[in-house]
């Protein structure tokens, strides 16, 4: 019995493709198929165990999206097979009217009835072949979009956390690459096992009645192609793991080389060689994985054919001594080696398509495992908190990434009150976004608590949307109109709040410019869609994190791609919002000029909070603050005036 890997990687023990080679020069493969992939068993016996479950959840997946249509194509598939037994046992009588004494009219005459028999038959089966294409046509996409709505629905409504969690983030790259497209292949498989099946029976019946010692020589002709068949299938799965790896590390590259973000600096540093070589490196990999996989599928079925050649013959002979014996008529012979041929053809389609819907169910499997742990990390809701809030605390608050050992942030005591503005500071990595990040509840702590604030552990979705705004190092690019990218489908909270948010995020002149205004799409990849520059879009997303009003408002690095004036009116916006509304500001910068007017100043240190107080405090305290402070004011000019300066 064959272990194998499904989840995109292979064990070390089992990372070379089928055939034993190796897998490409310069390719290390366990860096390319992962380390401790999910092992699953997918040898014939496991198969045949396991396939009523995998027809199960196919049928299963065609019943949630259509009752009806399912019944049909089922019903339908059923008939057509049942149709070719009897067009066989039609065509005996042809044959024995055909063959028996008499003159040839008369003879033709008997044996007219049943012709036209086999032409109705044959034409029947053609509609139904004609209605489970059409039946099946309406199912699949309604199946397809089914899927695709629950996987969206599941990973929308995950929390934060899980985006960081490297096993959710493979089972949801596995689920959307290999998943969704075994779902469409799985309703064509399904359907051809249920033809296969009753061809099979009506096949068997037939030629039971005929003599029993027939279904022997059947089954003696069909082994060898099935056995080939079912390697062959099982050959293309296994080889898929590492070819789909390959191709994906390929695809990588590939859209680096044509995609738009990578453009410019490939040239500026001449590094189109460089690129086309990785390019090529991965492309012949794929190419080499395809070529082996297609040798030992050729080979595979040689062997399969060459054996059956013999079983045939073996069929063949036996019906010539049944006939020399007298024990079967001609025409129950020339009826049996069709039905012999018709059941060879069900087997081998058979034992092909029930291999491969086993494969399909393995990553069904992965997309339900996939929808259950996504539900299992929810957003966790709470009470609604009330719109203001008087403080949030913080109380030795350590927080780790998922599968990571070293804490981002480590015992954080601190209180931030409703107005007040505050500012985190410290060396890259010192964990600054995430500690903002705790105080906005995307994060849970992985010890101590938060209590008293706008927390989403204690808030559904919505009402966290009210109490924070969250301005990022890179905001997210829509490719909507600029009112989508500024509203995000959020209420209008009053009638002028886009007008406010886009004057006082200094987007007014950007959007001056577009050529539809507010309805630009902004996307240069869609028709008649512009672009922005980096600061424009910041321009853009300070727009959007005002536009609500927060009583929370996160600041992360707001002006690092604005020019001056830009920056000067950013600020300007943040301290009028904080006025205005009574709002709490977070800031993060690395511009220390920009918070020394902060009420209180945090300085982080590999995640520990080190140092607090007002600027003037820190200053006199002459720690990291103060030497941050004089490197960048002494060895630099301030790029420009504090905001805060000038109130
Ligand atoms: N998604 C993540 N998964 C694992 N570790 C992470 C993740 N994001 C951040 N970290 C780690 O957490 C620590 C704190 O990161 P954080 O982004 O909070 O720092 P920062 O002070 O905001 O840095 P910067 O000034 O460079 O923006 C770093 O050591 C970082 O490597």
């Amino acid at each position: 019995m064959d272990v194998r890997p499904v989840d995109g990687g292979v064990t070390a023990g089992t990372a070379r493709p089928p055939t034993g080679e190796p897998c490409a020069a310069g390719i290390d493969e366990q860096a390319v198929f992962g380390g401790q992939p999910q092992a699953v068993k997918t040898g014939s016996l496991a198969m045949l165990r396991e396939l009523p479950g995998a027809i199960g959840q196919a049928v299963g997946l065609l019943w949630t999206a259509s009752r009806g249509l399912t019944v049909t194509v089922l019903a339908c598939q059923t008939a057509s097979a049942a149709l070719t037994g009897l067009g066989l046992l039609a065509g005996t009588r042809v044959l024995t009217a055909l063959l028996a004494g008499g003159p040839t009219p008369q003879r033709i005459t008997a044996a007219l009835p049943f012709l036209l028999l086999v032409g109705i038959l044959a034409g029947t089966r053609g509609v139904l072949t004609a209605a489970v294409g059409e039946a099946r046509a309406r199912l699949t996409p309604r199946i397809l979009r089914h899927a695709h709505d629950r996987l969206y629905e599941a990973t929308a409504a995950v929390e934060l956390a899980a985006f960081d969690d490297p096993d959710w983030q493979q089972a949801l790259s596995r689920a959307r690459q290999r998943t969704l497209p075994a779902l469409e292949l799985a309703v064509a498989e399904l359907l051809a096992v249920v033809g296969a099946v009753a061809g099979l029976l009506a096949v068997g019946g037939i030629l039971a009645t005929l003599h029993p010692l027939l279904l022997i020589l059947l089954a003696t002709s069909v082994v060898p192609h099935t056995w080939a068949a079912m390697r062959a299938a099982r050959t293309a799965y296994t080889g898929e793991i590492p070819l789909a790896a390959l191709y994906h590390r390929q695809q990588l590259i590939g859209d680096l080389v044509t995609g738009r973000p990578a453009a410019a600096e490939i040239r500026a540093y001449r590094a189109e060689r460089f690129v086309l070589a990785e390019y090529r490196r991965w492309a012949e990999a794929v190419q080499h994985q395809r070529r082996r996989l297609e040798l030992t599928r050729t080979r595979t079925t040689l062997v399969g054919r060459a054996l059956g050649g013999i079983g045939v013959l073996i069929t063949l002979a036996a019906l010539v001594v049944l006939l020399n014996a007298g024990v079967m008529p001609l025409a129950a012979a020339a009826t049996a080696v069709m039905a012999i041929r018709s059941g060879q053809a069900s087997f081998v389609q058979l034992a092909t398509t029930a291999n491969r819907l086993y494969e399909r169910g393995l990553y069904i499997a992965d997309l339900r495992r996939f929808l259950a742990d996504s539900h299992a990390r929810p957003h966790p809701p709470g009470d609604p908190m009330p719109r203001d809030f008087a403080a949030i605390r913080m109380d030795e608050v350590t927080f780790r990434y998922p599968g990571t050992e070293k804490p981002a942030v480590e015992g954080i005591d601190l209180t931030l009150r409703q107005g007040e503005t505050i500012a985190l500071v410290g060396e890259n990595g010192s964990g600054k976004t995430t500690l903002a990040r705790l105080l906005a509840g995307l994060h849970q702590p992985t010890s101590g608590t938060i209590t008293g604030g706008p927390a989403m552990h204690r808030l559904t979705p919505g009402d966290l949307r009210h109490l924070v705004g969250l301005l990022g190092q890179e905001p997210v690019r829509w490719p909507l109109s600029v009112h989508d990218n500024i509203a995000l489908g959020r209420p209008v909270p009053h009638p002028s709040a886009l007008d406010q948010a886009i004057s006082d995020a200094g987007a007014d002149e950007v959007i001056a410019a577009l050529p539809h205004g507010r309805d630009t799409l902004l996307s240069r990849h869609l028709h008649g869609g512009a672009d922005l520059s980096g600061g424009q879009w910041q321009r853009l997303a300070l727009a959007r994190a005002l536009y609500n009003a927060p009583a929370l408002l996160i600041c992360d690095e707001p002006t690092a791609p604005l020019d001056a004036r830009a920056e000067q009116r950013a600020y300007d916006a943040i301290r009028r919002h904080g006025a205005r509304h009574g709002a709490t500001v977070v800031l993060i910068t690395h511009r220390l000029t920009s918070v020394r007017h902060a009420d209180r100043i945090y300085v982080l240190d590999h995640g520990r909070l080190t140092e607090r107080g007002t600027h003037d405090e820190l200053m006199a305290r002459n720690g990291t603050y103060a030497h941050l402070y004089r490197l960048q004011t002494t060895t630099r000019p301030s790029p420009l005036p504090c905001p805060a300066q000038e109130s």
